[in-house]
């Protein structure tokens, strides 16, 4: 899979050379780039922002800059899914992770200030697949953040990123439940004991006492993930 990513702080994204996703890249597995929006500005100042039509408080990214970096990134790329952080866009979830990891190439266009003109997201619409995406219900200074929480979540997913792809089916929202406690040795650590069915060696019942708990988690913390209750 390749994803570009474009950004005015580009350094934002240095964090992905270490850890999984660093490995996924040297193994070849993941083609990340990162990009400089600024390269597509031609005025001595990089200019890439400018005041709101219509008034208002806060600066609009200008279309000029995104429409030649969206076609750069694109221009060998058949069918691209075109991603835009947005407050006002559709939330993230991992559903949507397990939706994108199935594409050839992901686009990440990380705004600033106010927002991106909204042209840009016409335009893009004819370069791909082009799809709003927030976080979540909180505020954010910027794209940047969530395009990074949107690269690990689906990048995870990459086919050998994750080293034992078990790990991923037992994960919270895999199955629509949270997931069960872990714990690991030592067995009793300052008074708190490991729960005496995970030592029984009886993997039917800890399977069953492991999906009790993702159960009971799931109404006490997140009943909203039910069905029935979206
Ligand atoms: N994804 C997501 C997400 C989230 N969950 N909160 N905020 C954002 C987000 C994403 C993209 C931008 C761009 Cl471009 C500019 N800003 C700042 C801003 C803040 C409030 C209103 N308007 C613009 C962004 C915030």
């Amino acid at each position: 899979m390749r994803i570009d990513v474009l950004t005015i702080f580009p350094s934002f994204f240095d964090v992905l050379e270490v850890s999984l996703l660093g490995k996924a890249r040297s193994a070849g597995l993941l083609d990340v780039r990162v990009h400089d929006l600024r390269e597509w500005t031609h005025d001595r100042h990089r200019t890439v922002d400018d005041t709101p039509y219509g008034g208002g408080a806060g600066m609009v990214m200008k279309p000029e800059p995104w429409g030649e970096a969206l076609d750069a990134v694109t221009q060998d790329s058949e069918r691209p899914v075109i991603v835009f952080p947005s407050p006002a866009g559709e939330v993230f979830s991992q559903r949507t992770a397990r939706d994108l990891v199935e594409t050839d190439h992901l686009v990440f266009g990380c705004g600033r200030y106010e927002g991106i003109d909204e042209r840009v997201f016409a335009y893009a619409a004819t370069l791909g697949e082009v799809r709003l995406m927030s976080l979540g219900d909180y505020v954010l200074n910027g794209g940047e953040v969530a395009a990074m929480a949107m690269i690990e979540a689906v990048g995870r997913l990459v086919p050998g990123v994750v080293g034992n792809p078990e790990s991923l089916v037992e994960e919270s929202h895999e199955d629509g439940l949270l997931e069960y406690p872990s714990y690991t040795k030592p067995s009793s650590w300052r008074g708190y004991d490991v729960p005496p069915i995970l030592l029984s060696g009886n993997h039917g019942a800890i399977a069953a006492w492991r999906r009790e708990q993702q159960v009971q988690r799931t109404i006490e913390r997140r009943p909203d993930l039910l069905p029935g209750n979206d």
